[in-house]
C-alpha cells in the first residue's frame, strides 16, 4: 500500500514529467488561459525565436482587464493604451492559432469566469494563467495557479512548467452558515485568521460541511481569494455539485469520455490519514457578515464591529502599517462599521461576478432604490452571466433600483480601464483586493459579499444584512 496522499499530492504526482534530485519538477499543464496584460511579451518571445504554441487547443485567450464596460465599446476602444493591448492579443491569438474571445464575443468575460463556463476548467487538471487569481479554478479540484510572463512563454512553447512541490494546508470549515452569511465571509474570515502571508508556501485544501454545502459559484469565491491568504493555489475536492456544474458545458467530455472522466474524478480526494503540514479550523455557524476596514484583505471586522484601534497591536511595524491603513482609509478607531458611509458600490469581479452573486444582490435590492448619494455599478463577469441575468429579469431589478448595468470585464476591480474611484471616494466592493490605489488613486475599498454590497448601495452605509428586510 502506498502512503495516503492529499488531493494536491495526487494531482501533482499525476502531472510530473520529470523530477530532479533537488525536488525541481517539470509539470505537464492541461489548460492555459491567456489575457491581454501578461501575454504580449510571451508571444513576442515565441516570435523572436521562431517557435509556435505547442498545444493551441489547450490554450484559450480572452480580453478582460482593459476592456471598457460601456455599451459603446463595440464601436472601438477609445483609450489608446487599452486598445493597443487588446489589439495585440487579437493579433497574437490569430497568428498562433489560439482560440480568442474578443470584446464582441458573447462568451467574453473575466478569464476566471469563462474557463469554468466553457468546461475548459475540469477536475484533476493543471491549469495556469498569467494571473494570480487563477486559484479560482481550484474550486473544481484542479491544481490551478498564477504564473509570470516568462512562464507564460514557457507554457505556450512547451505545455509544461517548472515547479517545486508546495506544502499541504487543510482549512476545515465545519457547521452550517447562518442566513445572510456566505462564501465571501468565509474566505475573508480565513484570511483574517491566517493573515495575508499565512498560506505562503502552501496549497490549501478547503474541506468541511460548510464548504461541501456551497454551490460551485461559492466555491470559486473561496478558492479565488486563496492568493490573498498567501497560498498560490486552493483546492476543493470535486463531488456531485462539481459534476452537475461541469456536465454539458461546451468543452466538457461527452458520452463515453464523460463516463471515463467521471470515474477518474471520483478518485480525486484526500486519502484517509494523509498528512497536512498545517490545519486551520473554523466554525461556520459563528461567522458574521464581514467588512474590511483597511488596505489589506486581512483587515477584517464583523459588520457589527468597530474600526479597530492599532494602539493594541504589539508588533511595532505592524502597528505602524495599520495606522497608515487607517489614515489612508480616512477612518477613526472606534467608529461603528454600520456608521461608515459610502460613495460607490462595485459589484462584479472574478470573486463575485457570477450569476449566483447577482441573484443574491437582486434579492436584496428588489423594489428598493439606490441611495441618491451613491453611484453603484453592477458588472457581470461574462457575456454569458449577463445573458443569464437578463433572461431572469435581474437587469430590470437593478436598473429600476438605480444601478448602472454594464458590459462584462474586470472593470473597477482594478483601475486598468475607465472604471475607477476618484481620490477619497469610498467603495463597497465585491472584489478581492483593497490595496492602496487598487480601484483608483487614493480610492478607499471595503471588501464585502454581494448581498452586503447591495444593501450598502441602498442604505448609503454598511448594514448588517441579517437585519435586512
Ligand atoms: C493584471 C494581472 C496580472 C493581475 C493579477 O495577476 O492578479 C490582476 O488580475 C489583479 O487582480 O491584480
Ligand atoms: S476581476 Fe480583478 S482580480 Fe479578477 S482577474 Fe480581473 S483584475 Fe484580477
Amino acid at each position: 500500500m502506498s502512503a495516503p496522499r492529499t488531493l494536491y499530492d495526487k494531482i501533482f504526482d499525476d502531472h510530473v514529467v520529470d523530477r530532479q534530485d533537488d525536488g525541481t519538477c517539470l509539470l505537464y499543464i492541461d489548460r492555459h488561459l491567456v489575457h491581454e496584460v501578461t501575454s504580449p511579451q510571451a508571444f513576442e518571445g515565441l516570435r523572436m525565436t521562431g517557435r509556435t504554441v505547442r498545444h493551441p487547443e489547450k490554450t484559450l485567450a480572452v480580453v478582460d482587464h482593459n476592456v471598457p464596460t460601456s455599451k459603446d465599446r463595440v464601436n472601438g476602444i477609445k483609450n489608446e493604451e487599452s486598445r493597443i493591448q487588446v489589439e495585440a492579443l487579437a493579433k497574437n491569438a490569430a497568428d498562433f492559432g489560439v482560440e480568442y474571445y474578443s470584446e464582441k464575443d458573447r462568451r467574453q468575460g473575466i478569464v476566471h469566469i469563462i474557463g469554468p463556463e466553457q468546461g475548459f476548467t475540469l477536475p484533476g487538471m493543471t491549469i495556469v494563467c498569467g494571473d494570480s487569481h487563477t486559484s479560482t479554478h481550484g474550486a473544481f479540484g484542479a491544481l490551478a495557479h498564477g504564473i509570470g510572463t516568462s512562464e507564460v512563454e514557457h507554457v505556450l512553447a512547451t505545455q509544461t512548467l517548472i515547479q517545486r512541490k508546495a506544502k499541504n494546508m487543510l482549512v476545515q470549515v465545519d457547521g452550517q452558515l447562518p442566513p445572510g452569511v456566505g462564501a465571501k465571509d468565509i474566505i475573508l474570515a480565513i484570511i483574517g485568521e491566517i493573515g495575508t502571508a499565512g498560506g505562503t508556501g502552501y496549497v490549501i485544501e478547503y474541506a468541511g460541511e460548510a464548504i461541501r454545502s456551497l454551490s460551485m459559484e461559492g466555491r470559486m469565491t473561496i478558492c479565488n481569494m486563496s492568493i490573498e491568504g498567501g497560498a498560490r493555489a486552493g483546492l476543493i475536492a470535486p463531488d456531485e455539485t462539481t459534476f452537475a456544474y461541469v456536465k454539458d458545458k461546451p468543452r466538457a467530455p461527452k458520452g463515453a469520455a464523460w463516463d471515463m472522466a467521471l470515474d477518474y474524478w471520483k478518485t480525486l480526494k484526500t486519502d484517509e490519514g494523509a498528512h497536512f503540514d498545517r490545519v486551520v479550523r473554523l466554525d461556520a455557524a459563528k461567522l458574521p457578515p464581514i467588512v474590511t476596514w483597511g488596505s489589506s484583505p486581512e483587515d477584517v471586522v464583523s459588520v457589527t464591529g468597530e474600526v479597530p484601534d492599532p494602539a493594541k497591536i504589539e508588533d511595532e511595524n505592524k502597528r505602524a502599517s495599520k495606522y497608515r491603513a487607517l489614515e489612508y482609509m480616512g477612518l477613526t478607531p472606534g467608529t461603528k462599521m454600520t456608521d461608515v458611509t459610502i460613495d460607490r458600490v462595485f459589484i462584479g469581479s472574478c470573486t463575485n461576478g457570477r450569476i449566483e452573486d447577482l441573484r443574491q444582490v437582486a434579492a436584496v435590492v428588489e423594489g428598493k432604490k439606490v441611495n441618491p448619494k451613491v453611484n453603484a455599478m453592477i458588472v457581470p463577469g461574462s457575456g454569458l452571466v449577463k445573458a443569464q441575468a437578463e433572461a431572469e429579469g435581474l437587469d430590470r431589478i437593478f436598473i429600476e433600483a438605480g444601478f448602472d448595468w454594464r458590459e462584462p470585464g474586470c472593470s473597477m476591480c482594478l483601475a486598468m480601464n475607465d472604471d475607477r474611484l476618484a481620490p477619497h471616494e469610498r467603495c463597497a466592493s465585491t472584489s478581492n483586493r483593497n490595496f492602496e490605489g487598487r480601484q483608483g488613486f487614493k480610492g478607499r475599498t471595503h471588501l464585502v459579499s454581494p448581498a452586503m454590497a447591495g444593501a450598502a448601495a441602498i442604505a448609503g452605509h454598511f448594514v448588517d444584512i441579517r437585519d435586512w428586510s
